[in-house]
């Protein structure tokens, strides 16, 4: 499979059984500096429709800053990027409007609304009325908000917490939380999720069935595309259709798991990294 720059867009879905729906982000020749510092240079990568694509490397790669760019937190001083063919300048305020949605480092619920009422929360821009209007007692349509109950109940169900909905985040356990989270993302129905680190904290058991999950979301019916920061290898190699490895703010390698399993770049970036930390 060819490695996901800009220049080679298909993921080769062809016979995986992934469906190419979800959308397309380019980046091309992202620069950031912070000062003197360089943290990425001329960084190019596609995440194209039906791929979950991820960004790896060693501490300190630039990894977190290339998240940040593609949410709109930091402005690139060099580069251009598009998303679903179009020029895209990200402002977080504006990602899920524009089909795109994030998870935080750790889960970022609400304390004090349960379970389902978080999930609905991550709904506010398709929901007419808005659930957030409902919060603040302002009027709503009742249809719309059983339909969004309705659906945020499903997702609950898709990712095996429904027995949980009316439970209140802090008393569950961690893994289902970050479950609850990873609803109330795609309740948003995005085309293209970023998930930050989703394995952080999480059992070695817990991230298998977590990887169960991302790799089923290019082919749900609201399929999505995935661009995934992560530093457990276990996930990325088994849920990534492509990766592509940072090391000083620079791509210096990209293809499929097993092309970067194998290739002496990526070990010696990761070894360095041991030795030096
Ligand atoms: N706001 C900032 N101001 C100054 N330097 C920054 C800022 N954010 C990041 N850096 C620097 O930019 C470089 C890349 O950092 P970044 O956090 O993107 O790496 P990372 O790959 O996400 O690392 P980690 O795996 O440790 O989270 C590092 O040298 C870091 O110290």
């Amino acid at each position: 499979m060819s490695p996901p720059s800009p220049d080679s867009p298909d993921t080769g879905t062809a016979g995986t059984g992934i469906r190419n729906t979800g959308a397309s982000l380019e980046l091309r020749g992202i620069g950031v500096n912070f000062g003197g510092l360089v943290a990425l240079e001329d960084v190019s990568l596609a995440v194209p429709a039906g791929s979950v694509v991820g960004v790896i490397g060693p501490n300190g790669a630039g990894k977190t800053t290339l998240f940040n760019v593609v949410c709109g937190f930091v402005d690139p001083s060099a580069g251009t990027m598009t998303f679903e063919g179009a020029p895209f300048r990200p402002r977080p305020h504006q990602l899920a409007r524009r089909g795109i949605v994030r998870t935080l480092q750790g889960v970022g619920l609400f304390r004090g609304l349960s379970v389902l009422e978080n999930v609905m929360a991550g709904a506010t821009h398709t929901s007419k009325a808005g659930f957030v209007s409902s919060l603040f007692g302002l009027p709503r349509s009742d249809r719309e908000e059983r339909r969004l109950r309705t659906e945020a109940l499903e997702l609950l169900g898709e990712m095996g917490v429904a027995d949980q909905a009316g439970a209140y985040p802090e008393t569950l356990p961690y893994a289902v939380r970050k479950r609850v989270a990873l609803a109330r993302a795609l309740v948003a129905r995005p085309r293209l999720l970023l998930l930050d680190e989703p394995a952080g904290g999480l059992s070695a058991e817990d991230i298998d069935e977590l990887a169960a999950l991302v790799v089923g979301l290019p082919a749900r019916e609201n399929a999505c595309s995935v661009m995934l920061v992560e530093h457990h290898m276990d996930l990325v190699m088994k849920v990534c259709t492509a990766i592509v490895v940072l090391d000083f703010g620079r791509v210096i390698a990209s293809g499929t798991p097993d092309e970067i399993r194998e290739n002496p770049a990526v070990t010696e970036a990761y070894l360095g990294a041991e030795v030096s930390s």
